[in-house]
C-alpha cells in the first residue's frame, strides 16, 4: 500500500473531491477559489475535452447510443421484472466531466413546485427562490426569454438556445402539439413563469459555436488548471486521472482520507477537512465499501459496518423512457443545414393527462428527435411512483453493483404511460396529419394504441433507459429515508459529504445534469461559509448552522 508521497511525507490535502462531474467540478473550483484552500480531485476517466467526438455536439446521439468504452462505465443492470426481464445499460461518462461530456446537452432546469418539496423537507437552503438565484450565478444564457431575470449573464456554464430559425418539420410539430393539448408555443421553458408548453428550441450545453460544454470545459478548464491537472494562479488545486477511489478511510467514524487505484498501484491520500463524493451512479457502493449502509448486506459482503443505515441504496429513481415514430415529408429537414448542433427538432413539457392529475405540474417530457426520413418523439414519464435499489454483491470495489431500477414496478406508472399514447401521441398524430399527410404515425400505429393489451406489450417491448439514476443516497432527515443532511453531510459519520444527482430528495422534473451543478453550487457554498467562519472565529464551540447564508 502506498500513502501518496511529498518529499517523504504523506501528501493531505484541506479537501478531496472524487468524481469530475457536474457536481464535482462546481465544487473543485468554488473551493479553492480563496488560494488558501487545497483540494484533491481523484476521477477514474481521463481527460478526453480534446477528443472530437467529446467537443463536437453532433456526436451527441451516436454516444448516447454506443456508449463507447474510452468514455463509459460498462455495466448492465438486473433483468426488470415488469419488462420481461429485459436488462439495460448502467452506464454514464467516465471521463474528466462525468456525464456531462457525453450527455444529450439538455439544459433543463427542475421547475418551482419541485423546489417547493425540497424546501418543505429541508429548508429555506432548497427553496425555489435560492435554486433560481443559484442558477442564474451558474449560466451564461444566449438566448432569448421573455423573462431576462430569470437567467443569468456572466456564469461559467454556457448555455445555447437553438434553433435560431426552427425548421418547417419543428413548427409542424409544435403546432399539432398545441392545437393536440392546448397548450400554447412557449419561448423559455427555463422561464418559471412558463414551465408548460411545446416549444421549437431546446436549451443546451454548449459554447456559442455549438460545442459542447462539459463540467470538464466550464470549470476544470485552462483558467482554472494545466492541462495535468495543476491549478495555476496560486490555485491550491490538484487532479488526477486514472485514480479510482476504493473506499473512505475513517478513524472514529470520521472520514479522514481514501484508498484509491492509479496505473495498477494502490494509494492512499489524506484530507484535512472533509471527502466528498461526488461519483454518480457510483456513490452508492462507495458508501457501502467504506461500511455506510444496511448492516446485514455489509455483513454478508464482509465488509465491517461503521454505520447500520438501511436508506443507503434504497430510494434509487429514474424516469421512464419510449417512443413515437413518424413518417415525414422528404421535403421538410429536422434541423437548419446551418446548424446541425441543435440536435433536436423541438419538444414539449405537459401535464400527465391522466384525467384528475394536476393540471399545473410538469410530468411529461416530449423531445422531437428528427432525421432525412422520420420524426420520432421520445416520450419521458417525469413522475414516475416506482422505485428501485442498488447493492453491492460482496466487498469487491471492481464487482458490478446490482441495479435494479425497478421500472414499472407500481401499475399507475404504465397507465400513465399508456395515457400519454392514448391522450398525446393519438391526438398529436391526427392534428400533424392534418397539417401535413405525409406525417403518420407508424410506430405504435393508431390500432395498438386503441388496443389495451398490444399497447402494453409496445411499450413495454419499446421502453428505453434514459439515464436520469437519482436518489439513492437521498438527502433527507434519517427517520424519513436519508443518507445525508440538508449540506450533503452522511448522517452517523463525521466529515464525509455526498454532492451529486444520487441525492436528490425528489425526483426532478426534467433532465438531471441541471440539479446536479446546483447540488454541487449550494453544497461548495456552504463549505466555504464554513471555512469562512471558522477562520474568522476562533471559537468554534458554534456550530456553523447558525451561520447559514
Ligand atoms: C447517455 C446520457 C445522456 C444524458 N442526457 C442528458 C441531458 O441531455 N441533459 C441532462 O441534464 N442530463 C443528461 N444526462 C444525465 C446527466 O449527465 C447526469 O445526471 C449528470 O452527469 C450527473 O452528474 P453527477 O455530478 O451526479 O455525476 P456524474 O456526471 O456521473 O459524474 C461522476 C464522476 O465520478 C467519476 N467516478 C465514479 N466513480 C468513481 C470512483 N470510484 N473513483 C473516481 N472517480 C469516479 C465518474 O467517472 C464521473 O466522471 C444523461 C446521461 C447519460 C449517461
Amino acid at each position: 500500500m502506498n500513502n501518496l508521497k511529498k518529499n517523504g511525507r504523506k501528501l493531505i490535502f484541506d479537501y478531496i473531491v472524487i468524481g469530475t462531474g457536474p457536481a464535482g467540478s462546481v465544487i473543485a473550483k468554488m473551493l479553492t477559489d480563496d488560494k488558501k484552500t487545497s483540494v484533491l480531485v481523484l476521477e477514474a476517466g481521463e481527460n478526453n475535452d480534446r477528443d472530437e467526438p467529446i467537443r463536437d455536439s453532433t456526436f451527441a446521439p451516436e454516444l448516447e447510443e454506443s456508449f463507447f468504452p474510452q468514455y463509459f462505465w460498462q455495466g448492465e443492470g438486473v433483468p426488470q421484472e415488469e419488462l420481461d426481464e429485459r436488462t439495460f445499460e448502467w452506464t454514464t461518462g467516465r471521463l474528466s466531466g462525468g456525464g456531462s461530456s457525453i450527455n444529450g446537452e439538455q439544459y433543463v432546469r427542475p421547475t418551482s413546485v419541485v423546489f417547493r418539496e425540497w424546501e418543505r423537507l429541508l429548508g429555506p437552503l432548497w427553496s425555489p427562490g435560492r435554486a433560481i438565484r443559484h442558477f442564474k450565478r451558474l449560466e451564461k444564457y444566449n438566448g432569448e426569454t421573455n423573462n431576462p431575470g430569470a437567467h443569468g449573464f456572466k456564469g461559467r456554464i454556457h448555455i445555447r438556445q437553438a434553433p435560431v430559425n426552427p425548421t418547417v418539420m419543428a413548427e409542424k410539430l409544435v403546432t399539432a402539439i398545441e392545437l393536440a393539448t392546448g397548450f400554447q408555443e412557449i419561448l423559455d421553458y427555463n422561464d418559471p413563469k412558463t414551465p408548460l408548453g411545446p416549444f421549437t428550441r431546446w436549451q443546451l450545453y454548449q459554447k456559442p459555436n455549438g460545442r459542447r460544454e462539459s463540467a470538464s470545459t466550464a470549470f476544470l478548464s485552462s483558467d482554472i488548471m494545466t492541462s495535468n491537472g495543476h491549478g495555476i494562479k496560486g490555485r491550491k488545486l490538484r487532479v488526477l486521472y486514472k485514480s479510482t477511489v476504493l473506499r473512505v478511510l475513517f478513524s472514529n467514524k470520521r472520514a479522514v482520507g481514501v484508498e484509491f487505484l492509479k496505473e495498477g498501484k494502490c494509494i492512499r491520500v489524506f484530507a484535512r477537512k472533509m471527502v466528498i463524493v461526488s461519483a454518480g451512479i457510483n456513490s452508492t457502493q462507495l458508501l457501502m465499501l467504506s461500511g455506510i449502509g444496511p448492516a446485514q448486506l455489509l455483513r454478508k459482503a464482509g465488509i465491517p459496518v461503521l454505520f447500520n443505515n438501511p436508506n443507503v441504496g434504497k430510494h434509487l429513481r429514474n424516469h421512464t423512457l419510449n417512443f413515437a415514430v413518424f413518417t415525414t415529408n422528404p421535403n421538410d429537414r429536422a434541423l437548419p443545414s446551418d446548424d446541425p448542433n441543435a440536435l433536436y427538432t423541438g419538444g414539449a413539457f405537459l401535464p400527465n393527462p391522466t384525467p384528475g392529475a394536476d393540471p399545473k405540474r410538469r410530468e411529461v417530457q416530449l423531445v422531437g428527435i428528427g432525421s432525412n426520413s422520420s420524426l420520432a418523439i421520445a416520450i419521458i414519464f417525469l413522475r414516475p411512483r416506482s422505485r428501485g435499489s442498488i447493492k453491492i454483491q460482496n466487498n469487491d470495489p471492481m464487482k458490478i453493483v446490482l441495479a435494479d431500477e425497478g421500472f414499472l414496478t407500481i401499475p399507475g406508472d404504465l397507465d400513465t404511460v399508456k395515457n400519454i399514447y392514448k391522450i398525446y401521441i393519438r391526438n398529436i398524430a391526427e392534428e400533424l396529419a392534418r397539417i401535413d399527410p405525409a406525417y403518420r404515425l407508424m410506430s405504435p400505429t393508431p390500432e395498438v394504441i386503441d388496443d389495451d393489451t398490444q399497447l402494453e406489450e409496445f411499450i413495454k417491448q419499446n421502453f428505453a433507459h434514459n439515464h436520469h439514476q437519482q436518489s439513492s443516497l437521498r438527502m433527507a432527515p434519517l427517520q424519513r429515508g436519508g443518507v445525508v443532511d440538508r449540506r450533503g453531510r452522511v448522517h452517523g459519520v463525521k466529515n464525509l459529504v455526498v454532492a451529486d444527482a444520487s441525492i436528490f430528495p425528489f425526483t426532478v422534473d426534467g433532465n438531471t445534469a441541471a440539479p446536479a451543478y446546483l447540488v454541487g453550487y449550494t453544497i461548495a457554498r456552504q463549505l466555504r461559509l464554513r471555512n469562512r467562519y471558522f477562520r474568522t472565529h476562533r471559537n468554534k464551540s458554534k456550530r456553523y448552522g447558525e451561520y447559514e447564508e
